[in-house]
């Protein structure tokens, strides 16, 4: 192994209780807002088509002009409580918010910057009103930071000159100190989603970022980091020089979720995906016509499919420069919420089960039980749904979640292997089948065919 100083600080999945928490949590909200969510990606009415929180550098605004969009903040129509009862409702139980995006804008009153809410129209402090109202309805509450930083006058790119190094060194200082600022102000934060540390600078400062990640578990005992923060001694970021991940979990599947059969090996670590509702908005877009809207199913399957690989799954929303959110936004936190309230059990505290994949969906596995749930979404014309266990797991029963105690026909055709027989009919959600299965080894009564 390369001796690293700024490396993985451990390997395997920590087991602790914030830790165990924050698996079991599974299902989160992302909700990015900042001064980007006024213009919405129109400016001097011309709409662009990229992701609306990159207005400032697709429309080439001057960081003035830019800025001075923070005698406009006032939402005036937030209301904390409310976006938290729509959380509770949509079955999430951590909401990620960006305290600060790659603007440099600050949703709290930093003392380190003028650049908050506090000097903007509206005043007050919205992470303070956030994370009360959703610890209020038992939803943890996470940290977005962007390290890169468009307004902060020492932030740099690159390191070219000493002048640079000098910069750079005062920007990470300014920060560190922010970070340390968010941790001890608001006690009750779980994790910390690092953004914006994929240039050179960075790259260069696998110290800092040990060093952050040092400090924040110092303060904040407990308190769990991303990979995305972390490069080590040779400015290697995710996974150190000796291909060991830091932080605490993977964070790479950006719009995007690893393949159920041929990306297996994100079962051995703790990770999450992050996902817009569009196909590439995370801040408020006047015009969602642009491009493809996901439906509540597409993303109750992206739901499923996280975490029957052992995922956390971090739905984006980006709420207006109002406060509010729009009717699609509101309809897929009401269907899948109504979806979770029936069959949350096998996506809270669930897991990877170590099952083949196979058509017609997903397994999950509940923490530690023998309860083996199928999320079927699609139904083959045949109505056999194949099951293949692995050595020593026995299927015993199968029955419909919803339609307690009504029993579906088990055939077993071969050492473990299986049909089960479902109704062919138009499903219009994914059904939950409940399996129970023991230890054992199969009969053995089948003759291996001689090939
Ligand atoms: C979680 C997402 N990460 C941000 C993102 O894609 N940044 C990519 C980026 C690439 C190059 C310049 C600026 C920003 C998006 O704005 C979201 O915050």
């Amino acid at each position: 192994a390369i001796p690293l100083k700024y490396g993985a600080q451990y390997t395997g999945k920590r087991s602790d209780e914030a830790m165990n928490k924050w698996r079991s949590n599974r299902f989160g909200q992302f909700i990015h807002w900042g001064l980007y969510a006024i213009p919405g990606g129109v400016w001097n009415g011309k709409t662009y088509n990229y992701a609306a929180e990159f207005l400032k550098s697709s429309a080439h605004i001057p960081t003035p002009v830019w800025d001075s969009l923070m005698y406009q903040f006032n939402p005036v129509k937030f209301d904390a409580k409310a976006w938290a009862k729509m959380a509770k409702k949509m079955g999430v139980k951590y909401m990620t918010i960006t305290t600060k995006h790659h603007e440099g804008f600050c949703l709290w009153p930093s003392e380190y910057t003028n650049f908050t809410v506090a000097n903007s129209p509206y005043k007050k402090d919205i992470i303070k009103q956030l994370v009360e109202a959703y610890n209020a309805e038992g939803i943890d509450v996470n940290f977005y930071y962007s390290v890169l930083d468009w307004h902060h006058p020492d932030w740099r790119y690159d390191i070219k000159t000493p002048e640079d190094s000098v910069a750079m060194s005062r920007y990470l200082t300014f920060a560190y100190n922010q970070l340390k600022e968010l941790a001890t102000n608001y006690p009750t934060v779980k994790a910390f989603w690092f953004d914006g540390t994929w240039d050179n600078s960075v790259k260069l400062n696998g110290k800092w970022t040990y060093e952050v990640e040092k400090m924040l578990k110092e303060v904040r005992p407990g308190v769990i980091v991303n990979s995305r923060l972390r490069a080590d001694d040779y400015g290697k970021r995710h996974k150190d020089s000796n291909g060991q991940l830091m932080g605490d979990y993977e964070s790479g599947y950006e719009r995007r979720l690893p393949d159920p059969v041929t990306d297996l090996a994100v079962t051995k670590w703790d990770w999450e995906a992050c996902m817009t509702i569009p196909e590439n908005q995370w801040g408020y877009h006047k015009d969602w016509s642009i491009s493809h809207v996901k439906s509540p199913l597409e993303l109750l399957e992206m739901l499923v499919h996280t975490t029957s690989m052992g995922g956390n799954f971090l739905l984006n929303f980006g709420p207006s420069g109002e406060g509010t959110f729009r009717p699609q936004e509101l309809n897929i936190a009401n269907t899948i919420g109504a979806w979770m309230s029936k069959y949350g059990n096998v996506i809270w505290d669930c897991d990877y089960a170590g099952m083949k994949k196979e058509d017609w969906g997903y397994y999950t596995k509940k923490k530690g039980s023998n309860q083996l749930n199928m999320v079927v979404f699609n139904v083959p014309v045949s109505g056999l749904l194949r099951v293949n266990t692995p050595k020593g797991m026995i299927l015993e029963k199968a029955a419909f979640l919803d339609s307690k105690g009504v029993s579906l026909k088990v055939e077993e055709i071969a050492a473990n292997q299986y049909l089960i027989h479902i109704p062919v009919k138009q499903y219009t959600s994914p059904q939950v089948i409940q399996v129970d299965y023991r230890e054992g080894n199969a009969k053995g009564s089948y003759e291996k065919a001689k090939t």
